[in-house]
C-alpha cells in the first residue's frame, strides 16, 4: 500500500495549513523530519529539518494504525500557513517515497478499511459539499451513520427470518412438510413497509441535497432581470428597456435561510423573428419546467402555457399601478421581501419531507431489497429463503459491505484532494 500525502487544507495563505500524510510510512517519514513522536494523537511542536533545511516549527500529531481516520499509520504537520513552506513539506515527503494522495482517497481508504461504510462516506461527500445549514444537518446525520444503523437493524431481522425459514427446511419431513412459520411473513412485511417509508422520503432528501431551483419566468421587460438583481442586491444580470434582453438562463446560487436556492433568470416568453432569442426562449421554457417553483412576473396577465398548480403569480412594477395578489416593485424593492418569504414557506414545507436515504443508489438498493420481500405464503421454502437472501444482499449493497466497487470511483472521485 501506498504512502499518500495531500494538503487537508485549502490552498493558499492562512494561518496554518496542514498536510496530512497516510499509510505504512507515515511513521517513519515523520520521524525523519521531526524526531521521533513517541505519543500518538497528542500535538508536539517540532522543528522540520530535511538534511540542514529547516523546513518550518510546526505541531506534529502522530495516529496508530486501527485508531486513525483512515485506519492506517497517519501523521500530521500542522505548518505556517504560506504555499512555500507546504510546497517544501510537500517535496521532502515524495523525496521519502510518499505520493500525492487523488481526490478522495483518505476518505477511501477509510471505507476500504472497514472505518465507514459506504452510506457514511457519501455523507461525507455530502458534508464536504453542503452549502447551507439545512444540507449540513441532512449530511451530518448521514456522515455519522444514522442510515447505515437504519439499515443494519433492518438485516439483523432479516437474518432472523432467513434462520426460521432454514430451521423449518432441515427439520422438513418428507411426508409431513414443517410450515414456515407466519412470522416469516411478518418480518418480511414489516421490514417492506420500513423500507417504503425510507423510500417515500427520498425525493425530497434529494432536492434538497442538490438544491432547489426556481424559475422567474414571464414576458419580455416584466422585470425578471431587476428582480433578480434585487435578490442578489448586486447588478448580475443586465436590465435594458429593450424587450428580449434576456437570452442565455442567468444563475443566483442563495443561502435562503439555510435552503439552497438557485434563482433563474430567464428570456423573456414570446414568438420573435430572432433566431438567437428564439433559443433563448426555449432554454427558459425547459429550466422552467424542470425547476423545483416557477414565478410568473407580470405586468397584465400570466403566460398560461407554462403555468402549473403551485406556481407563484407576481404583479410586477407595483410602483406603477395597483395589483390583485402579491405584487412588488423590482425597482424599488417593494414586496421582495414578501415574495422571498412565500418562496421559503414552499420549500421549506418540501425539505421537511427529506429522511435519510439523498442517493439514487441508495434507493436502487433498498427498492431491490424491498421488491425482494413482496412473499406469498404457498411459496417453496427453499424460495422463500432465497429471497431473504437476495433482500439482505441488496442492503449490503446499500451500505458497501459487497459490489462496492462500481461506486467507489464515482463517489470518491466527487471529493477535494486532500479528503
Ligand atoms: N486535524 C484533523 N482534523 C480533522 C480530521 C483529521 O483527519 N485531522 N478529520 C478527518 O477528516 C475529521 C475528524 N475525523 C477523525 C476521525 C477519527 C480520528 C481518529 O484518530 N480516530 C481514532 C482515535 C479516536 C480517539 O482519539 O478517541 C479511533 O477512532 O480509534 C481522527 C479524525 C475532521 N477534523
Ligand atoms: N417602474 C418600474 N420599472 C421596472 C420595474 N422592474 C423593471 N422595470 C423596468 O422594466 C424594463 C425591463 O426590465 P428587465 O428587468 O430587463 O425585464 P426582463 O423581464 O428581464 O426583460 P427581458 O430580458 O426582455 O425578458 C427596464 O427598463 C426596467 O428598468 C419596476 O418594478 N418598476
Amino acid at each position: 500500500m501506498d504512502t499518500i500525502f495531500a494538503e487537508a487544507t485549502p490552498p493558499g495563505r492562512g494561518g496554518v495549513s496542514v498536510v496530512r500524510v497516510s499509510g505504512p510510512e507515515a511513521r517513519a517519514i515523520l520521524e525523519s523530519l521531526a524526531g521521533v513522536v513517541s505519543a500518538p494523537r497528542v500535538a508536539h511542536v517540532r522543528a522540520l529539518r530535511d538534511g540542514d533545511d529547516l523546513i518550518d516549527r510546526a505541531l506534529v500529531i502522530r495516529f496508530d494504525e486501527n485508531h486513525s481516520f483512515t485506519g492506517e499509520d497517519v501523521a500530521e504537520f500542522h505548518l505556517h500557513g504560506a504555499p512555500v513552506i507546504a510546497n517544501r513539506l510537500s517535496q521532502a515527503l515524495l523525496t521519502r517515497g510518499a505520493r500525492r494522495a487523488e481526490a478522495g482517497e483518505f476518505t477511501r481508504r477509510a471505507f476500504l478499511n472497514g472505518r465507514i461504510n459506504l452510506a457514511e462516506a457519501e455523507g461525507f461527500a455530502d458534508l464536504l459539499s453542503a452549502e447551507t445549514e439545512a444540507q449540513r444537518k441532512l449530511a451530518i446525520r448521514n456522515a455519522e451513520g444514522e442510515l447505515g444503523q437504519v439499515v443494519d437493524a433492518l438485516r439483523a431481522r432479516l437474518i432472523r427470518a432467513g434462520a426460521l425459514i432454514e430451521a423449518s427446511i432441515d427439520f422438513a419431513d418428507e411426508e409431513v412438510p414443517e410450515e414456515v412459520p407466519q412470522e416469516v411473513f411478518e418480518i418480511a412485511q414489516e421490514i417492506s413497509a420500513e423500507i417504503s417509508q425510507l423510500l417515500a422520503s427520498f425525493p425530497a432528501t434529494e432536492r434538497l441535497r442538490e438544491g432547489y431551483e426556481v424559475a422567474i419566468i414571464g414576458k419580455p421587460n416584466a422585470g425578471k432581470s431587476t428582480l433578480l438583481n434585487q435578490i442578489a442586491k448586486r447588478e448580475v444580470a443586465l436590465v435594458s428597456d429593450i424587450a428580449g434582453t434576456t437570452r442565455d438562463v442567468l444563475e443566483l446560487r442563495t443561502d435562503l435561510r439555510g435552503l439552497p436556492v438557485t434563482f433563474l433568470d430567464t428570456a423573456g416568453l414570446r414568438e420573435s423573428n430572432d433566431k438567437v432569442e428564439m433559443m433563448g426562449v426555449e432554454r427558459a421554457r425547459q429550466r422552467a419546467e424542470n425547476a423545483d417553483l416557477r414565478i410568473h412576473l407580470t405586468e397584465s396577465g400570466v403566460s398560461e402555457e407554462v403555468k402549473r398548480p403551485g406556481d407563484l403569480i407576481v404583479r410586477s412594477k407595483a410602483d406603477l399601478g395597483q395589483g390583485t395578489g402579491l405584487s412588488i416593485s423590482a425597482k424599488t424593492g417593494e414586496g421582495v421581501a414578501d415574495l422571498l418569504d412565500m418562496v421559503y414557506d414552499v420549500l421549506r414545507q418540501r425539505a421537511a419531507d427529506s429522511g435519510l436515504v439523498a442517493h439514487k443508489r441508495q434507493a436502487e438498493a433498498l427498492e431491490r431489497a424491498r421488491q425482494a420481500l413482496q412473499l406469498e405464503e404457498g411459496m417453496a421454502p427453499e424460495f422463500l429463503a432465497e429471497r431473504i437472501r437476495q433482500a439482505n444482499q441488496a442492503l449490503e449493497v446499500m451500505i458497501g459491505r459487497i459490489e462496492a466497487e462500481n461506486y467507489l470511483d464515482e463517489i470518491f472521485l466527487s471529493f477535494c484532494i486532500g479528503k
